[in-house]
C-alpha cells in the first residue's frame, strides 16, 4: 500500500465526521461511495464504525490519487520551481489555525506562528482570509506577513514596482511599523450599507441562541456553528429578509457560516492576480505562487494559478472534494510541516550556494 494511503488510516475520525458535517450544504464534496453526505449519515446510523470508516477512508484515497498530499510529493513539486521566486499565499481559518467553535477564538499555535516567522524570512508571505484584515493580523502578529482581509476586498500590500495603470481604488499609507504601503479596497463605498446591514443582522438575530454575526469590513459573517439545527431555517430567512433589501449585496456560504458581499467582481483570485502582477513580487512568470487553502472561497484563487499555469494550488481537506487544487495537505498540522519543509528546503539550497 503507497504512503498515501496508509497515512489516511491514521486519521482522526472525530475530526473527518464534522468537516463532513461543515461541507453539508455542498453537493459535490464526495466522490465514489460518499456522494451525498445525508446519504453517508442516514446509512452510517446502520453501519458500523468500521464499516464507516473504512467508506470515509477509501474515499479519501481515491481522492487523493488526483490531489496527491504535497507533503509526500515535496521533493518532486520543488524540482520544478529552479530559479522562480516562490511567493506563499496562505488562507487563516482551516488553514492555519484548526476550525473552532469560537470564531474569536480560532488562535494559531506558537509553532505554527513560529513556522509562518521562518518561511516569511525566505519568501514573500501573504495571508488571504474571509476575516477582516485586523482581525487576522491580531490572531498572527507577525510583521514580516503580508495581510489581505474581507476576502481579498482589503489588500495591504508593500509599495514595490507598483504597476498602476488600471488601478482606481488604491491609496499609499503608513503601516505601524512607519513603512509606506499601498491599500487597494475596491468596496470601500459599500462600507456604509455594511454598518447598517450589520446593526440590523445583530437586531432582528439575537433571539437565536448561538448566532453570531461578525463584521468583516467589507463582508459579514453570520455564523450558525453553535445554533441548534432547529433554528438554522429561522436564521436563514432572517439573513435573507435583510439581505433582500440591499439589491448591490449577495449571500456565499463557507463552513457553517453564510456570508454577505457586495456584488463586485472581486474575490480571493482576483486578489492574488493583483498582488501577483502590481507587487513586485515577480510578474512575467518570475514568481512562483504557493497557495494554501480550506475554505471554498479559495477555489477561486486556485481557479486562478490554474489559468494562469502558474504555481500550485493546494487544498485542505480531510475529506474528498470538488476541487481545482492540484495537491493536498490533510489539516492545519500538516500545513506547518509542510511550511517547515518548505523552509527547510531553502535554508538547504542556500547552504549549498555557499559551499
Ligand atoms: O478565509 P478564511 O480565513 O478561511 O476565513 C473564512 C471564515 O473563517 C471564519 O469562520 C470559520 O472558522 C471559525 C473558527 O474556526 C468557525 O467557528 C466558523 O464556523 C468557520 O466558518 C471566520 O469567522 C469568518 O469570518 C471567515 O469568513
Amino acid at each position: 500500500m503507497c504512503l498515501e494511503l496508509l497515512q489516511v488510516e491514521h486519521q482522526d475520525m472525530e475530526a473527518i465526521s464534522e468537516e463532513i458535517d461543515d461541507h453539508e450544504n455542498e453537493v459535490q464534496i464526495v466522490s465514489g461511495s460518499l456522494q451525498d453526505p445525508s446519504h453517508v449519515k442516514q446509512t452510517s446510523e446502520h453501519e458500523s464504525r468500521d464499516n464507516k470508516e473504512f467508506s470515509i477512508e477509501a474515499a479519501y484515497a481515491a481522492w487523493m490519487v488526483k490531489h496527491p498530499s504535497a507533503l509526500n510529493r515535496f521533493d518532486q513539486m520543488m524540482s520544478t520551481v529552479m530559479k522562480k521566486k516562490i511567493v506563499v499565499f496562505l488562507d487563516y481559518d482551516g488553514t492555519l489555525s484548526p476550525i473552532v467553535d469560537d470564531p474569536n477564538r480560532a488562535f494559531m499555535s506558537d509553532s505554527m506562528r513560529s513556522i509562518l516567522k521562518e518561511v516569511a524570512q525566505y519568501f514573500p508571505t501573504c495571508i488571504i482570509s474571509g476575516r477582516s484584515r485586523e482581525k487576522v493580523y491580531e490572531f498572527v502578529r507577525l510583521s514580516n506577513v503580508y495581510y489581505v482581509g474581507s476576502h481579498g476586498l482589503d489588500i495591504m500590500a508593500p509599495n514595490k514596482s507598483l504597476n498602476d495603470a488600471n488601478i482606481t481604488f488604491h491609496e499609499k499609507t503608513i503601516d505601524e511599523k512607519g513603512n509606506e504601503v499601498i491599500l487597494y479596497q475596491p468596496a470601500q463605498k459599500y462600507s456604509p450599507k455594511i454598518e447598517k446591514m450589520f446593526k440590523e443582522l445583530e437586531e432582528k438575530t439575537k433571539e437565536i441562541q448561538g448566532a453570531m454575526i461578525e463584521n468583516n469590513k467589507f463582508c459579514i459573517s453570520v455564523h450558525f456553528r453553535r445554533v441548534n439545527k432547529e433554528n438554522w431555517s429561522v436564521l436563514e430567512e432572517q439573513v435573507m429578509a435583510i439581505t433582500k433589501k440591499y439589491s448591490d449585496f449577495h449571500i456565499t456560504r463557507g463552513r457553517k457560516v453564510v456570508e454577505i458581499r457586495p456584488s463586485i467582481e472581486w474575490d480571493k483570485g482576483k486578489a492574488l492576480e493583483y498582488l501577483l502582477d502590481n507587487l513586485g513580487f515577480g510578474s512575467n512568470g518570475t514568481a512562483f505562487p504557493l497557495y494554501i487553502g480550506d475554505d471554498r472561497t479559495d477555489e477561486d484563487a486556485f481557479k486562478v494559478l490554474q489559468s494562469r499555469g502558474q504555481g500550485y494550488p493546494i487544498v485542505v481537506s480531510s475529506i474528498p472534494k470538488d476541487t481545482k487544487a492540484s495537491y493536498s495537505l490533510r489539516d492545519p498540522s500538516d500545513v506547518s510541516s509542510f511550511l517547515l519543509r518548505l523552509s527547510r528546503w531553502k535554508i538547504n539550497s542556500l547552504d549549498r550556494l555557499v559551499s
